[in-house]
C-alpha cells in the first residue's frame, strides 16, 4: 500500500514536471493572445507577469491581428481584453445595457466605495448621473473650480517650488506627491467645500483622511490581482493582512465625510457651492435624505479628482524634462496668451485665457495618450455577443478595454504610436480632438467622465505657472519609472525633482 503511494506520488510529481517544461520550454509558440495551459489557464503567464500587468497585456493584444483576446484562469475569471476602437465602441455605446459594471466588479469595491457612482449600474447609478450632470454643466461650479484652483497654487503649491528652488543645499521634492497633495485639496473643496490643507504639510486632520483615503483606494484595488480571485473574502473574514487595513482605513475615510454631512444636513447647505450641498439641495429624495448615500456620492467623487490628473501631470513633468523643444512651444504659446490679453507676467490666466492655450492642451492629451491615469477598465458581459471584429463574448465574462494599450496601438496611431508628439493632436493651430473611442482616458458613451473640463482647467492652470517660472530637474529622467498600479497609474516610489528658478521668464 505505500509502496502504491509512493509510487503514485512520484507519478504525479513527474506529470506535473512534464506538463510545465512543456509549456515554459515550448518553442511552437501560440498562435497569438494569452497562452492558454490546460487547467490553468493564463494563470502562469498571469503569475509571472502580474508586476508588469500593463505592459504584458500590450505586448500580448499587440500581436493579436484586431488587438483583442481572450483570458481565462480558474476561480471563474474569464474574458476579453481588447485594445480595438470599434469594439470599445460598441461596449460602451452602441451595446451599453450589455456592459454594466456588474456584480463581480461592484462587490469589490463595495466595503470602500458603496454605492457612489463609481460603483453603481441601473437606476442608482442613473439617479447619481442626472444629478451630477446638471450640476457639472453650471457656470458657478467652473468658476468655483477656477477660484479654488488659483487660491491653492498662488498660496500653497507655487510657494513650495520658490522655497525648493531657493534651498541650500538643494532639496529633492516628491513632484508626485506635491501633486496629488495639491488634488486632494482641491477635490475635497469641491466635493464638501472643505480644506484639509494637505499642501500646508503641517500634518492637518486632513492629512489622516488622505493618508486613509490612499489607503484604502490602494487595498482596495489590491483585491483584482490576487492569483486566487476569493481569497481576499477570506481575508476579510478572519479580518487579517491587508483587509484588516482596508477596514481600519475605510472607517477614518467614513468617519470623516459622515461628520461633515451631518453637519452640513443640519444647515440644509444652504449656503455653499460644493457637490455635497448641491446634492442635498436635489428634488431626488433617495439622495437628499439619505446620509450613508451622500457619503458614497462624495467619497466616489473624490476618488474621480484625486489622482487622475495629478497622475497626468506627474508623467507630463517627467516627459517634459527630457523634451525642451516642447517645453520651448509652450513658453512661446504662453507669451502669445499673455501678449493678446495684455496679461503682466505673474498674472494668473483666466478660464477663456486658458482655453486659448491649444498646444498645452495637445502635450496633456499626448501624455495621457501614452500614460492614462485610469489605465485598464472593467465591465461585465450581461448576454453572450459577437464585438464587431468577430470576437464571441459569453454571459458574465469580463471585458475590459484596455486604454494603455490603445495608446501603443500602430493600427490607432501609426508607426510613430510610441513618440510622444503633441503635434499630433493639432490641426492648423488648434486642437483636434481625437473619437473617445479611439482615446477612451475619459470614458466614453453614456458614461463619459463628467469631471474632464475641469481636470483640463486644473491641469492647464498648474503646467502653465510652473512652467513659466520653474525649471523642473527630474532625478534620473533618463529611466522610465516603473508603474504603480493601484486604480490610477501612479509612479513607483513618486517623482523625486529639484526645483530652478526661471529668473529671465518673470
Ligand atoms: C485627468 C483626469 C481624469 C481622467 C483621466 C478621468 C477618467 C475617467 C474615467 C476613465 C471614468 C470612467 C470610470 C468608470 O468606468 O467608472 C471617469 C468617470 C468619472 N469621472 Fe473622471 N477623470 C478625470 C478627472 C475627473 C475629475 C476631476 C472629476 C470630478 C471632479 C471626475 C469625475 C468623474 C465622474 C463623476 C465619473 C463617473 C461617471 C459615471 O459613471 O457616470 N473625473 N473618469
Amino acid at each position: 500500500m505505500e509502496l502504491f503511494s509512493i509510487r503514485s506520488l512520484l507519478l504525479f510529481l513527474l506529470f506535473v514536471y512534464l506538463y510545465f517544461r512543456h509549456f515554459l520550454t515550448s518553442k511552437t509558440k501560440a498562435k497569438t493572445g494569452f497562452r492558454a495551459y490546460p487547467v490553468l489557464g493564463a494563470l502562469p503567464d498571469f503569475i509571472r507577469n502580474r508586476h508588469r500587468f500593463l505592459d504584458w497585456t500590450t505586448q500580448v493584444l499587440s500581436e493579436c491581428p484586431t488587438n483583442t483576446a481572450e483570458f481565462a484562469r480558474p476561480g471563474r475569471v474569464h474574458g476579453i481584453l481588447t485594445a480595438n476602437a470599434e469594439n470599445v465602441e460598441h461596449m460602451l455605446k452602441t451595446n451599453f445595457e450589455n456592459y454594466p459594471k456588474g456584480q463581480k466588479l461592484i462587490s469589490l469595491l463595495q466595503d470602500f466605495l458603496g454605492r457612489g457612482i463609481f460603483n453603481a449600474d441601473g437606476e442608482l447609478w442613473k439617479v447619481q448621473r442626472k444629478t451630477a450632470s446638471y450640476e457639472f454643466n453650471t457656470k458657478s461650479l467652473r468658476n468655483f473650480v477656477m477660484e479654488n484652483v488659483t487660491v491653492e497654487i498662488q498660496s500653497r503649491f507655487l510657494p513650495i517650488l520658490s522655497r525648493a528652488a531657493s534651498s541650500r543645499p538643494k532639496r529633492v521634492l516628491d513632484l508626485q506627491d506635491i501633486l496629488e497633495r495639491f488634488a486632494f485639496d482641491n477635490i475635497c473643496k469641491l466635493a464638501f467645500n472643505v480644506d484639509p490643507g494637505c499642501l500646508d504639510g503641517d500634518g492637518t486632520a486632513g492629512a489622516d483622511f488622505m493618508l486613509a483615503f490612499e489607503d484604502a483606494a490602494t487595498l482596495s484595488s489590491k483585491r483584482f490581482l490576487y492569483a486566487l480571485p476569493f481569497f481576499w473574502k477570506i481575508k476579510k473574514f478572519f479580518n487579517v493582512g491587508t483587509e484588516r487595513r482596508l477596514r481600519e482605513s475605510t472607517v477614518t475615510v467614513h468617519q470623516f465625510a459622515d461628520e461633515i454631512i451631518r453637519s452640513r444636513m443640519e444647515s440644509k447647505g444652504e449656503e455653499a457651492e460644493d457637490l455635497l450641498s448641491r446634492f442635498i439641495g436635489t428634488q431626488e429624495c433617495s439622495i437628499s435624505k439619505d446620509p450613508e448615500f451622500l457619503r458614497d456620492i462624495v467619497i466616489s467623487f473624490i476618488l474621480a479628482g484625486r489622482d487622475t490628473t495629478s497622475s497626468a501631470l506627474t508623467w507630463f513633468f517627467w516627459i517634459l524634462s527630457s523634451r525642451p523643444d516642447v517645453k520651448q512651444n509652450m513658453l512661446d504659446e504662453l507669451r502669445t496668451v499673455r501678449a493678446r490679453n495684455g496679461k503682466g507676467i505673474g498674472e494668473t490666466f483666466r478660464f477663456d485665457e486658458l482655453r486659448e492655450m491649444h498646444y498645452l492642451h495637445a502635450a496633456l492629451s499626448e501624455t495621457m495618450r501614452l500614460y492614462p491615469p485610469v489605465p485598464l477598465d472593467t465591465k461585465a458581459c450581461l448576454k453572450d455577443d459577437i464585438l464587431p471584429d468577430g470576437t464571441v463574448i459569453k454571459k458574465n465574462w469580463f471585458m475590459t478595454y484596455h486604454t494603455y494599450a490603445m495608446g501603443r496601438m500602430e493600427r490607432l496611431w501609426g508607426k510613430d504610436c510610441h513618440e510622444f508628439k503633441p503635434e499630433r493632436w493639432i490641426e492648423n493651430g488648434v486642437y483636434r480632438a481625437e473619437s473617445p473611442f479611439k482615446f477612451p482616458v475619459f470614458h466614453a458613451g453614456p458614461r463619459m467622465c463628467l469631471g474632464k473640463d475641469l481636470a483640463y482647467i486644473q491641469m492647464k492652470s498648474i503646467a502653465a505657472s510652473v512652467i513659466e517660472r520653474f525649471e523642473i530637474v527630474v532625478q534620473n529622467k533618463d529611466t522610465c519609472p516603473e508603474h504603480l498600479l493601484s486604480l490610477t497609474l501612479r509612479m513607483k516610489g513618486g517623482l523625486p525633482v529639484m526645483v530652478n528658478a526661471n529668473e529671465r521668464d518673470l
